[in-house]
């Protein structure tokens, strides 16, 4: 044989090899398999996680005893949805003013009976009109949700921990009905998206949250668990009011509180050791704080700060491409940064580091990438002189020398700022609706970029630092816009449309979780987070050109799945994928970019109705 057909016949074994561990894993996958239940009858039908309502078969109906207890006209999942679908959109024909709060509400209430009785029709349709259902299962109605908690539950969804509980927790987590946890999201209720404390009402965020891990990443929905910690609350309406269903009392500070989340990390941890924690909305103070803590030690990371990091470099990154520049020409760009919260700082910090890494990476490098960055918070203008500056935010307080030699100051209003830096980049992460007011706008109209952009993050969209239509109609056509929360886009007459960007964490945070869930690491380094920020190569030239930085939600699916490809591939590349679902290390490393992705889309949960098989217990 010569060293040629040798050399095939090896590459095909090998090949032959990937595959087999492919379709291995493959064969991991829930709805491919039968599933046993130890239930039968009523039970499977008040089971959301089983019962497939009118879709039960004939056959099904007998061998689960369900017979009789369901209308005998046996429909099909696309049935199902359609029916459910009509009584939905009545609501929309009723109301003439399009979607108003209530009709949302009304469109979560119909929605959250769904998703507790049939979980499976839940997430088909979700993922089938991910568009029109995110705006309510997620940002912007899940803030009203959030806000109206208390009146709203019915159902628990997720598991509860207070300082009541303390020195339980431990044996708590076993009071899950799951024996495998893919996903946990968990928040304090501090700093529900620009809507501030609101106590344990917090936990519809981690739904939320979660909701998206199911449609984008296809996390096993009977595998993911929001959870709240009730440390109390300083909402002073909540701690009023009789129907609040949290702790009455301040919320816990200092090693009390510490000591609750260390409690809380080596419960779900030592049940389930694969599991991920995304920690979702806690005030700056924490958010840091828990971050540095346990990010060393667990598989965890904090979406506001991590998360939005990875979005929002990416989308400045679309903005310099959407002038038509170079990469390399991102340093040169000026940013106004409203905010310097744990999102604000989070974005300031990484976006730094790309143009210090553009730069050279050398000490020079970042110390000329700060200048970039101009920061005003709730006080303005944050520069060397400003009391008790937070370590993080240091690099980036302005020279008051410089400082002066503008005209500017410490505290300078956010006017006076855009004013004078004239930037490329107007940055809202405030939580302040309409800080971005006519006045910051027409500052801001000075900007000596070809394409100056706006954008206006904070959630929700009553918390957006401007509407697309203020920031087009003040600033100009030629503006890229972004906002958190969704917006229609904008006609601008004569055939012009305003594109209106939705630049949310949502793009990255389901995907940094379902890499590192395949990819077995044990921490989420920077490197995994850098790489599943590259978005860019999602998004198309003539697509950019026309001021679209990041892709319609309708795609998310399937930038999910790049995004936990990129996810693994990095791990694999630092040495930390430990491997996981049949695959090991050795596994993962023989793997090419192609057949990364192919294992990430086999290993993605779909919501097709599994066949039931009855066993005794
Ligand atoms: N689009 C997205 O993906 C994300 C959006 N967000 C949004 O960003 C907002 C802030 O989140 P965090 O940083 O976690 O909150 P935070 O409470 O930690 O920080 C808020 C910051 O805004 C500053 N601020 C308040 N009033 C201001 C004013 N009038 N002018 C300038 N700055 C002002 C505060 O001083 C503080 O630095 C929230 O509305 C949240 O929904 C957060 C994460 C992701
Ligand atoms: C999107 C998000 O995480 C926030 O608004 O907090
Ligand atoms: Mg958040």
């Amino acid at each position: 044989m010569s060293n040629f057909s040798r050399q095939v016949r090896l590459s095909s074994t090998l090949i032959r090899g990937i595959q087999y561990r492919i379709s291995r894993s493959f064969t991991t996958i829930e709805c491919h398999r039968p599933t046993i239940l130890h239930k039968k009858g009523v039970d499977i039908l008040h089971n959301p996680w089983f019962n497939k309502g009118t879709a039960f078969s004939m056959t099904e109906r007998d061998r689960l005893e369900l017979r009789g207890l369901l209308p005998p006209n046996i429909m099909t999942d696309e049935q199902q949805i359609e029916r459910f679908m009509t009584e939905l959109k009545k609501l929309e024909m009723n109301a003439r003013d399009g979607p108003s709060d209530t009709i949302s509400l009304a469109k979560w209430r119909i929605l959250n009976r769904l998703h507790d009785r049939n979980e499976t029709m839940y997430y088909k349709l979700l993922m089938a009109n991910i568009k029109e259902y995110a705006p309510i299962v997620y940002t912007p109605t899940v803030g009203l949700v959030c806000q109206k908690y208390s009146g709203l539950f019915r159902r628990p969804r997720g598991m509860y921990f207070s300082a009541l509980d303390r020195g339980e927790m431990m044996s708590m987590v076993y009071n899950w009905p799951a024996e495998q946890v893919d996903m946990i999201v968990v928040t304090d209720g501090s700093r529900i998206m620009g809507l501030g404390d609101l106590g344990v009402q917090g936990i519809g965020i981690a739904i939320g949250k979660l909701d998206l891990y199911v449609a984008a990443a296809g996390i096993n929905p009977q595998r993911v668990l929001p959870i709240m910690i009730d440390v109390g609350t300083n909402n002073e309406n909540l701690l009023e009011n009789p129907l609040y269903l949290g702790l009455q009392e301040r919320r816990l500070e200092g090693e009390e509180y510490l000591s609750i989340v260390d409690e809380l990390m080596e419960a779900v941890f030592n049940r389930w050791p694969h599991v991920i924690v995304q920690f979702e909305d806690f005030q700056s103070k924490w958010a840091s704080t828990l971050l540095h803590r346990y990010r060393n030690t667990y598989r965890m990371f904090n979406d506001d700060v991590q998360g939005t990091a990875g979005v929002v470099v990416a989308g400045l990154l679309g903005a310099v491409r959407a002038q038509e520049k170079m990469m390399i020409d991102f340093p040169k760009q000026n940013i106004v940064v409203a905010g310097a919260g744990s999102a604000g700082v989070g974005v300031v910090k990484a976006a730094r580091r790309t143009m210090a890494r553009m730069l050279g990476d050398s000490k020079a490098a970042y110390d000329s990438a700060r200048s970039q960055f101009w920061v005003v918070d709730v006080d303005g203008l944050i520069t060397e002189e400003r009391a008790g500056i937070d370590n993080e935010l240091k690099p980036f307080a302005r020279k008051i020398n410089e400082t002066k030699r503008r005209g500017l100051r410490e505290g300078a209003t956010l006017v006076e700022v855009v004013q004078e830096v004239k930037p490329d980049v107007l940055l809202g992460l405030s939580g302040v609706g309409g800080l971005f007011s006519k006045e910051v706008l027409e500052a801001f109209r000075g900007s000596t970029s070809t394409r100056p952009a706006i954008f206006a993050l904070s959630n929700p969209t009553m918390n957006a630092e401007c509407t697309p239509e203020e920031a087009f109609s003040v600033v100009g056509k030629h503006i890229i816009f972004a906002s958190g929360s969704p917006f229609q886009n904008v006609d601008l007459g004569s055939g012009d449309i305003g594109y209106c960007n939705q630049g949310n964490n949502m793009y990255l945070f389901p995907g940094i979780g379902l890499g590192t869930l395949l990819s077995g690491a044990r921490i989420i380094s920077d490197g995994m987070l850098q790489a599943a920020a590259d978005l860019a190569e999602c998004m198309k030239e003539d697509e950019v050109v026309n001021g679209m930085i990041y892709p319609p939600i309708s795609r998310i699916r399937e930038i999910t799945k790049s995004v936990a490809a990129a996810v693994i591939s990095e791990a694999i590349e630092e040495d930390l994928a430990e491997g996981y679902r049949g695959m090991n290390s050795r596994d993962l490393q023989r793997l090419n970019k192609e057949e990364i992705l192919v294992h990430v889309e086999n290993n993605m949960w779909r919501p097709d109705y599994p066949k039931l098989i009855y066993k005794d217990d």
